[in-house]
C-alpha cells in the first residue's frame, strides 16, 4: 500500500535527484532517512539521497540585533494625532456631529414634549397595572397554576403560604408608597413656590409619558444616519478572497487551509479597516486587483470601499487590504488648507487631494512634466485648473494657460494671474499659443546657458533652486505652463509638428531650468499625445479611462499589467485618479473639488499677493504679447543646407556641428541626439548609417538619409502644413 507520505517524499527527492543521478529510489529507505538524521546518513551510507529540507539551525538568519535593524516599527503615535492639519479636521468634525446633533433635538423639544404628553395617560395606565400585578404576586401565578394541574396539593400549599406574605408585604409597601407620594403632592402644592410645582408636574407627565412609548414609534428620532459599516474580521476576509475565484486560494481552503497569511492584526486604518497578509505562492495582488468587484461582492461593501493594494517594499504577494466605512465618493473631505489663505513654495509639496484614507496627497510642481489623462466629463479640467492655482498662489511663478476646449475652464486662473493666457481652437488662438510656445524655447535655451554659467556653489545640481528662482535678475523663477485638451495643439496640421517638438523640448529639459509643462487631454492616444512627450513625462495623473492602451499611455509601459487601471474607476468617480509621481507608487488620489466660484477665490487672492510684490505680468495685466520671436530659422531647410548633394548619409553628430556653425545662436551646443529629436517630429527616421571618423576609421553612427529629408520637405511645399 501506499504510504500517505510517499507523494510529498518524492518532491523532495525530486529536486536532489535532478540531474544528478538516476537511481530507482527505495521508499522505505528513504522514509528510514527521513527519521534519521540526514547529517549522519550523508556521511555512513553514500546510496540514501540526501534530504533537501535541512533540519534548521539553532539561529536563523541574521541575529537578535539584525533581525531587531531590519524590524519594521509601528507607529508609536498615529498619522493622525501628528499632523496639526489632521487633528484640527477630525476635532472639527466631531465639533459639528455634536453641534448638529444640539440643534436638531433643541429645535424639536416642544414636538417631543407634546408626544410625550400625549402618551401620559397610557404610562399612567401601564403604571397602576404594573403595580397591581406587583402588589398581586402575578409572576408566580404560572408556577402556581402548573402545580393546580398536577394536582400536587404540597407544593400547591407551599406557593399559596409564600404568595400570601408576598402579598402583604407588597401591599404595606405600595400602601406607604402611595401616602408618602400624596404627602409629597400635598407637600409640594402648598409648600412649594410655582415653578418647582410646575416642573414637578412636567417631570412626572414626561415619565409617564416615556413609560407609556410604544416600541415602533420612537419620540426621539436620530438627527444623524451614522453609516453602518460592519467590523472587517478574518472570516470575512478569508470568504471574499475564498468567492474571487483564484484557484490556488480555493484550493488551500478545500482542504481546510485559509488560503491567506495574515500578517499583522487587522486594525483600524483612517475611517477604515486594514487587513494585510500573504497570499498563496504565486497569486499576487494583481490578481486580487483584477478582481475587485467580486472581493467586493465576498466582503459585502460597496465597491468604492474596497481598495486591494501591493506594498512596495513587500514581495508581489504581500497584499494590503483597507476596507473603508464609506466610498472614498461618499467619505467626507477635509476642507482644502489653501482655501481661504497661505501662499505656496513650488520647490515643496504642496496638498492637492486625499488618498482613500483621507489623508492629504502632495505634489511637487518643480522639476515636473506632468500629463493628465482621462475620458470626457471625469474632472481633468478640475484637476489641470487646481494645480495651475497651487502655481499662481507661489508669487514667483509665470504662468501660461491654454484652454483649448474654449468653454473658459480656465479663466479663473487665467484673468487674474497669468502672463499669457488662450482661449478656444481658433486660428488666432493657436497662433497666440505658437508664438509663446516659440519663445518659451527661447527662454529654455537661455536658462541652459545662464545655468551652465553658474559656478558650483550657488547651483551645485545644474538646475534651478528655490534661491535661485529668488533671484529676479537670473530670470530663473518658475514657468508653469498648462494646456487643456492638448490634443488640438499636437494634431493641427500646420503647426502640429512645431507644438510636438517645442513640448518635447520642455517636457525633456524643462524641469532641470524651472519650467513645468502640465498637459491634459481627452484622447489619450499617439497622436493626441506624442510618446516623446508621453514617454518624458514625469508626473502623470489618469483619471477613468476606458483601456489598456490609454491606461498606459497617462500612467507608463506595462502599468495595465502591473495592476495599475484607472479603468477600474467607476462612472461617477469624478476626479478620482491614479498618480505617479513623488518618486513613489501609483496611488489613487480624489483631487480637491474647486467648482469657479471657489477657484475665482484663490485665483483673487493669488493676484493681490502678486499684486503687492509687483510680479503681475502680462495678460492678467492686460499687455499684449511683445512682437514673438517667430522662426527665424527653419530646422528642415538648415538641415538641407549643411547636408550637400551627393553626401547621402550623413551622421547626426556632423548635422549637429554643422548647423551649429551656420546659426550658432540657435544650434549651438546641438548634440547628435538633439537632431535626432529634433528631426523625429517631422517624420524623419534615424538609421545606422556607416561613415569614416575624422582619424580614419570605419564605424557605424546613427544618422540620416539625404532622400528622407528631401521627400519631407517636397511633401511640406506640396502641402503646408503637413511636415
Ligand atoms: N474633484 C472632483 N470632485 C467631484 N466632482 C468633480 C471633481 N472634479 C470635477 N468634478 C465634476 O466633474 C465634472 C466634469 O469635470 P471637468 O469639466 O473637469 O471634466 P473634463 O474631464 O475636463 O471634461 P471634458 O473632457 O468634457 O473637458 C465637473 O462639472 C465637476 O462637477
Amino acid at each position: 500500500m501506499k504510504h500517505p507520505d510517499d507523494d510529498e517524499l518524492f518532491n523532495r527527492l525530486e529536486a536532489e535527484m535532478a540531474g544528478t543521478r538516476a537511481d530507482v529510489v527505495d521508499l522505505d529507505k528513504a522514509r528510514a532517512a527521513r527519521e534519521t538524521d540526514p547529517a549522519d546518513v550523508e556521511s555512513e551510507d553514500p546510496t540514501v539521497p540526501v534530504m533537501v529540507d535541512r533540519p534548521a539551525p539553532a539561529v536563523t538568519g541574521p541575529g537578535y540585533l539584525g533581525r531587531l535593524a531590519g524590524a519594521k516599527r509601528r507607529d508609536v503615535v498615529p498619522l493622525w494625532l501628528r499632523s496639526v492639519a489632521e487633528l484640527k479636521t477630525a476635532s472639527a468634525w466631531v465639533a459639528r456631529h455634536y453641534a448638529h446633533a444640539t440643534g436638531y433635538h433643541a429645535l424639536r423639544t416642544p414636538v417631543y414634549a407634546a408626544r410625550l404628553a400625549l402618551q401620559a395617560p397610557t404610562g399612567l395606565a401601564r403604571f397602576v397595572g404594573g403595580t397591581m400585578r406587583w402588589m398581586a404576586d402575578r409572576e408566580g401565578e404560572p408556577v402556581r397554576l402548573a402545580a393546580v394541574r398536577r394536582e400536587d396539593a404540597a407544593e400547591y400549599l407551599k406557593l399559596s403560604r409564600q404568595r400570601d406574605g408576598r402579598v402583604r408585604l407588597r401591599t404595606l409597601v405600595a400602601v406607604l408608597g402611595m401616602f408618602v407620594g400624596l404627602a409629597l403632592a400635598l407637600a409640594l402644592y402648598v409648600l412649594a413656590p410655582g415653578w418647582l410645582q410646575a416642573v414637578s408636574v412636567s417631570a412626572l407627565v414626561l415619565a409617564l409619558g416615556a413609560h407609556g412609548r410604544k416600541a415602533d414609534a420612537p419620540v426621539i428620532h436620530r438627527a444623524v444616519e451614522l453609516p453602518k459599516a460592519s467590523k472587517l474580521t478574518s472570516d470575512i476576509v478569508l470568504r471574499a478572497l475564498g468567492a474571487i475565484g483564484i484557484p490556488a486560494i480555493n484550493q488551500a481552503q478545500s482542504k481546510g487551509r485559509d488560503g491567506f497569511e495574515f500578517t499583522a492584526p487587522i486594525t483600524r486604518d483612517g475611517p477604515g479597516w486594514r487587513a494585510e497578509g500573504n497570499l498563496p505562492f504565486g497569486v499576487t495582488v494583481t490578481d486580487v486587483i483584477e478582481k475587485r468587484e467580486r472581493l467586493a461582492s465576498g466582503l459585502r461593501r460597496p465597491l468604492g470601499c474596497v481598495w486591494p493594494e501591493a506594498e512596495s517594499e513587500e514581495h508581489p504577494g504581500h497584499l494590503v487590504l483597507w476596507v473603508g466605512d464609506q466610498t472614498l465618493k461618499a467619505a467626507p473631505k477635509p476642507a482644502w488648507p489653501l482655501l481661504k489663505s497661505g501662499t505656496v513654495d513650488l520647490f515643496k509639496p504642496v496638498a492637492y487631494g486625499t488618498d482613500q484614507r483621507g489623508r492629504w496627497v502632495a505634489v511637487t510642481l518643480m522639476f515636473i512634466a506632468g500629463i493628465i489623462g482621462a475620458i470626457p466629463r471625469m474632472g481633468k479640467t478640475f484637476l489641470l485648473r487646481l494645480l495651475l492655482l497651487i502655481a499662481a498662489l507661489d508669487p514667483r511663478a509665470e504662468l501660461h494657460t491654454y484652454d483649448m476646449k474654449g468653454t473658459g475652464d480656465l479663466d479663473p486662473v487665467g484673468e487674474a494671474v497669468s502672463h499669457r493666457h488662450g482661449v478656444g481652437e481658433e486660428d488666432e488662438t493657436l497662433k497666440y499659443a505658437l508664438a509663446d510656445f516659440r519663445a518659451l524655447r527661447e527662454e529654455l535655451r537661455r536658462r541652459t546657458k545662464v545655468i551652465r554659467s553658474l559656478p558650483r556653489d550657488i547651483c551645485p545640481e545644474s538646475k534651478v533652486t528655490s534661491q535661485l528662482a529668488d533671484k529676479r535678475s537670473l530670470g530663473l523663477h518658475p514657468i508653469v505652463v498648462g494646456v487643456d485638451e492638448c490634443q488640438v495643439m499636437f494634431e493641427h496640421p500646420e503647426y502640429g509638428k512645431e507644438f510636438e517638438e517645442i513640448a518635447t523640448d520642455l517636457v525633456k529639459r524643462g524641469p532641470a531650468t524651472g519650467i513645468v509643462l502640465l498637459l491634459a487631454t481627452q484622447r489619450p492616444d499617439a497622436k493626441s499625445l506624442p510618446t516623446g512627450i508621453s514617454a518624458n513625462a514625469s508626473t502623470r495623473f489618469c483619471l477613468k479611462v476606458m483601456g489598456q492602451t490609454e491606461n498606459d499611455m497617462v500612467l507608463g509601459t506595462s502599468s495595465y499589467k502591473r495592476g495599475v487601471r484607472a479603468t477600474m474607476f467607476a462612472w461617477g468617480d469624478k476626479g478620482l485618479h491614479y498618480f505617479v509621481g513623488e518618486g513613489s507608487d501609483a496611488r489613487i488620489v480624489s483631487s480637491t473639488f474647486l467648482d469657479a466660484p471657489l477657484a475665482e477665490r484663490v485665483a483673487a487672492r493669488a493676484r493681490k499677493v502678486r499684486d503687492k510684490a509687483g510680479l503681475l505680468s502680462g495678460y492678467a495685466l492686460g499687455e499684449a504679447p511683445e512682437t514673438v520671436t517667430g522662426p527665424t530659422y527653419d530646422l528642415l531647410a538648415d538641415v538641407a543646407a549643411v547636408v550637400p548633394e551627393g553626401e547621402e548619409r550623413v551622421w547626426n553628430e556632423r548635422i549637429a556641428a554643422r548647423l551649429a556653425e551656420l546659426r550658432p545662436e540657435v544650434y549651438g551646443g546641438w548634440k547628435g541626439e538633439n537632431v535626432t529629436s529634433a528631426l523625429k517630429p517631422h517624420g524623419i527616421r534615424t538609421r545606422d548609417v556607416a561613415g569614416t571618423t575624422e582619424d580614419g576609421t570605419r564605424t557605424t553612427r546613427r544618422g540620416i538619409v539625404r532622400a528622407d529629408l528631401l521627400k519631407t520637405i517636397a511633401e511640406r511645399n506640396e502641402k503646408p502644413g503637413a511636415a
